[in-house]
């Protein structure tokens, strides 16, 4: 936990500071008024006082119960401010620290459990500091205080508040001991509970068309039950606190007043007045003391939550970032070039390489097009010229320089990446086709218009109800899955790239549009170099180079016409979709 504050900016450090100013005002006042109770029953005990002394007094307890409540107020506020002030940096250090990862720490930590990590794990820390800084604060003060306060009147009195006090922490080690493990178990529970309901929303359809509800609300129940089971018993160990720190309360003023009504009757006659003004504030005193123990409870609630927090979220600070910026700016002698030297990939934490010994360059504007069996490797091997991972052996050159060595931001800003997936955000078709240009200079309606011509998504936006103003959903659920691939291709497009890579970014095409995209993108954007991964021999056929991978491995490299004749795995793909005719006339 205390790593985390750390991340407590000066200002925040001031507004902790007046936070304990504050208190310690509060604690005195709230301690002066046993002192005026002392006062007033002094002096309705004694005969002869003035009514205007006893509303003197009077008139103190109620400056003190107003001011208690100022300061109060005031430790509330910057508490409040200090709280939210770090969990704005947390989130914003986790948020950063997450766009920094690379898909190999992503995949580590889950996407779900990032998601957690910056907004819930947060706020844990923000409730303890706020709560925290008032309590933790007050509650040793009060506590010294009150002692020192009481500290000499009676050992009998003192002795009852020793007994109350020790009866006090044997309650509050038995329910920490028994709470805490299961708060910090739910805590990682919630992570899991988070992945299955985000699989069963994401997927309704599926699980809908496979009458799955019942299979995936057991998935949920099941970790419902267990984070159900754990709270219950956490929150019913709780549930004993309160009650036994009222008893506790109760039976201490009843043990005081007992003792001092035989501390009364053994006295002399002067003294009587004296011991009983001292038992209404030692009782009130002894109230304090234990109010502070029931304070510092409150905050063993919410430090070990806070501290899985703060673990987690250190945990996400701290992980080195395994893809580290290089110093090449986008300036180079080449341009448009990408080249692979003998490159083998294993992802983290996997059996053996998934790629092996691949070398292969594309000239600038030349189109190069990978085909091969499902989990060839095709996808891992463009994810490596943006750097999605880093090669395990070889080298990676775009425009003739390791992708290594340059920024990452310049390398990114060379290529127009078009994923498997098409992955639309929320916002509008304009947004999404414009996506990221701040980097850029600002696209222009035109560069809009002219990427969704390339792509052929201009077809279906000029039917939409606000043209390139019209909403996208989140993951692009209100356009089809070929829509929702033109908008990609357009975003690629628009980004006016030296590379294109389009990993089987064409499939939800139909043969005909597929045709003619490719057409323009030839012809429109001549220049750029391009990668294409793709199924459909149509799609790559006119592709200078193609390349064949099979278990990671290039077993054919050349034009179609040339591997026809001499690929049997790339003959097999062919035969396999377009008849010995249709090569043969094609
Ligand atoms: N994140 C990952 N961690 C571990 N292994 C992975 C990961 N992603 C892919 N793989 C494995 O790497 C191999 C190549 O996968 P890749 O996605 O590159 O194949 P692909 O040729 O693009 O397949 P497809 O045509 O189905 O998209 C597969 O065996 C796959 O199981």
């Amino acid at each position: 936990m205390l790593k985390i504050l750390k991340y407590l900016k000066k200002k925040e450090w001031m507004y902790a500071a007046f936070c304990v100013f504050f208190i310690v005002i509060q604690v005195w006042l709230d301690l002066k008024l046993p002192d005026y109770m002392s006062e007033i029953t002094t002096l309705v005990e004694t005969a002869g006082s003035a009514m205007s002394d006893i509303l003197s007094a009077g008139r103190g307890m109620i400056a003190c119960a107003i001011g208690s409540m100022a300061a109060s107020i005031v430790t509330g506020f910057f508490a409040a401010k200090t709280a939210a002030g770090l969990s704005r940096t947390l989130r914003e250090l986790v948020y950063n620290k997450t766009l920094d990862f690379s898909m190999q720490e992503v995949h580590k930590f889950s996407a779900d459990s990032l998601i957690n990590r910056t907004t819930n794990d947060v706020t844990q820390i923000q409730t303890l500091v706020s709560m925290g800084l008032q309590a933790i604060i007050k509650a040793p003060i009060l506590a010294v205080w009150a002692i020192v306060k009481i500290a000499g009147k009676s050992w009998q009195w003192t002795l009852a508040t020793a007994i109350a006090v020790i009866i006090l922490i044997i309650v509050l080690a038995i329910t920490l001991v028994i709470a805490v493990p299961r708060f910090q178990k739910v805590q990682k529970l919630n992570d899991r509970l988070n992945t299955v309901t985000r699989e069963q929303v994401s997927g309704i359809r599926v699980v809908r068309a496979y009458n799955a509800e019942q299979y995936q609300e057991n998935k949920f129940d099941e970790q419902n039950e267990i984070i159900t089971d754990n709270n219950t018993i956490a929150n019913r160990v709780m549930a004993l606190m309160s009650p036994t720190m009222t008893l506790l309360n109760s039976g201490l003023t009843l043990a005081v007043y007992w003792i001092g009504a035989y501390l009364i009757v053994a006295a002399s006659a002067m003294n009587k007045l004296a011991i009983f003004s001292d038992m209404v504030v030692f009782s009130n005193y002894a109230m304090q003391i234990i109010m502070a123990f029931m304070l510092l409870n409150m905050i063993f609630i919410l430090l070990p939550r806070a501290q899985v927090s703060a673990d987690r979220i250190v945990e996400v600070l701290n992980t080195p970032v395994s893809i580290k910026d290089g110093e090449q700016t986008a300036a180079s002698e080449e341009s448009g070039t990408i080249e692979f030297k003998d490159v083998s990939f294993r992802y983290p934490e996997a059996g053996g390489n998934v790629l092996e010994h691949l070398s292969f360059k594309v000239n600038k504007g030349e189109t190069c097009a990978l085909i091969g069996a499902t989990g060839s490797g095709k996808t891992t091997a463009v994810n490596l010229i943006p750097r999605f991972y880093d090669v395990s052996d070889g080298e990676v050159l775009v425009d003739g320089i390791n992708v290594k060595e340059y920024k990452q931001k310049d390398l990114r800003n060379k290529i127009g990446y078009c994923s498997q997936k098409a992955k639309l955000f929320s916002g509008t078709v304009k947004s999404n086709i414009l996506f990221g240009e701040n980097d850029k200079p600002a696209g222009t309606d035109e560069d809009v218009k002219n990427a969704m011509s390339i792509s052929k998504a201009d077809e279906f936006v000029e039917k939409m109800h606000d043209g390139t103003d019209s909403a996208i959903a989140q993951n692009g659920t209100n356009v089809s899955g070929g829509q929702k691939q033109r908008i990609s291709i357009a975003r690629a497009v628009a980004r006016k790239p030296e590379i294109f890579i389009f990993d089987d970014s064409f499939s939800a095409l139909d043969y005909k549009t597929d045709r003619e995209v490719r057409r323009q993108l030839s012809e429109k954007t001549a220049d750029a170099t391009k990668i294409i991964v793709a199924q459909r021999i149509s799609t790559i056929r006119d592709a200078d180079q193609i390349l064949v991978l099979e278990h990671g491995k290039i077993v054919g490299k050349g034009e179609h016409d040339e591997l026809m004749k001499n690929c049997k795995v790339y003959q097999e793909i062919a035969l396999s979709q377009l008849s010995k005719e249709e090569l043969e006339d094609a």
